[in-house]
């Protein structure tokens, strides 16, 4: 579902905008500093209640008001509205309702994010892979969330046994449990790289033609040893260091060329075009599942990228049929591409430019 209606109020520079973008491409330009990002983070606000830049959610109310205030009409009848002030209350809306959990708005605004700050999913250890792995497959299988909270549970009542020095009888009735829901939890993951693979070969083919990057699953032990085996022989070890060395919790994605990580072989550009085609790929794979449309939010998606590489990621943005808002300061430079909706931000204010 598209956002048809966004308004901000004393969020970051911006002291209050009403927008109406369209339902394909949206271009937000503006120089450095005028607030495009800030829209984005807006939307952002919306669906998950935080930043994606800081930590500190006051951070973004303006200077010297008490809070801001956030609301988008999605479709012809949702109406999201989110409210944060200085001392921390968050009031969220769906419809004019209190929602019972502020989950409930992210599922309404499935967003994709792609920041110059994403290239961490490639560069980074293995969480933020992982939590790419789970934001997959919780939004495809139903029974993920639940599974996946038992595993980290059992794993936190393992590791304080380790640190207690439990005896290897106690924790050996835990890791039964341990063993199972890992076992799942894996099953699932596997599940949705296998589907997402399917729809990645294609997107890395038109970014990255001719380089052959393969993309596989690691589940976070030997994947011959069945976990049971493998927490059983590394009791000793696991009790030593205080924590247990292998598991689900340790998954990952790897993302190899020629068996390299990418990080040591591609350039800035071609890793900027891989995290873009991981992200669509996730949009793209939600959609075909379960007729639900991502939100992708671009910032500044000219930096990195040649004139070429800019029509291949925004053509295939075009035709993930979403809603797509991109940022960038000159917008000479996507130029080539017809914009449903232009943008224009200065000093916080966002006016609506002809098309
Ligand atoms: N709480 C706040 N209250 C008022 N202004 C703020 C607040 N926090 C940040 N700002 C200002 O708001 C602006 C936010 O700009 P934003 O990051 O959205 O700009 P941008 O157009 O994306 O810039 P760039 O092209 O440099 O990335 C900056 O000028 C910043 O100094």
């Amino acid at each position: 579902m598209a956002i048809q209606q966004l308004s901000l109020t004393h969020f970051r520079n911006i002291k209050a905008a009403d927008i109406r973008p369209a339902g394909g491409l949206n271009l937000i330009h503006g120089a450095n500093g005028s607030g495009k990002t800030s829209v984005l983070e807006a939307i952002w606000f919306l669906s998950l209640g935080r930043s994606f830049r800081s930590h500190q959610s006051q951070r973004v109310i303006q200077y010297e008001q008490e809070a801001f205030t956030l609301f988008a009409r999605m479709g012809d009848e949702e109406r999201l509205g989110f409210r944060r002030n200085r001392q921390g209350e968050v009031e969220a809306r769906i419809n004019g309702e209190r929602p019972e959990k502020l989950a409930q708005l992210a599922k309404l605004l499935p967003l994709q994010l792609i920041t110059p700050e994403s290239f961490a999913l490639l560069l980074d250890g293995p969480k933020a892979r992982r939590e790419y792995i789970d934001w997959g497959a919780f939004h495809s299988d139903p029974q993920f969330h639940l599974i996946w909270a038992r595993c980290r549970r059992l794993l936190k009542q393992r590791n304080q046994l380790l640190r207690s020095q439990a005896d290897d009888r106690q924790i050996a009735i835990w890791d039964k449990q341990l063993a199972h829901y890992s076992n799942e939890l894996t099953l699932r993951r596997r599940a949705w790289v296998d589907s997402l693979n399917g729809v990645l070969k294609g997107i890395i083919g038109t970014f990255l033609p001719n380089v052959p990057v393969r993309v596989s699953f690691s589940q976070g032990w030997d994947s011959k040893t069945p976990i049971e085996q493998i927490l059983e022989s590394q009791l000793h070890r696991d009790k030593q260091l205080g924590y247990t060395v292998s598991g689900p919790h340790k998954a990952d994605l790897r993302l190899r060329v020629n068996n390299i990580p990418v990080q040591d072989v591609l350039s800035r550009g071609q890793l900027k075009l891989l995290v873009c085609a991981l992200k669509i790929a996730q949009g793209v794979l939600l959609s075909e599942q379960h007729q639900k449309q991502c939100i992708y939010l671009v910032d500044d998606l000219a930096s990195e990228l040649d004139s070429e590489k800019r029509t291949q990621l925004l053509s295939q943005l075009e035709q993930t049929g979403s809603q797509v808002f991109v940022t960038a300061i000159d917008p000479e430079q996507l130029a080539m591409m017809s914009w449903q909706r232009v943008f224009h931000v200065e000093h916080g204010q966002v006016t609506t430019k002809d098309s």
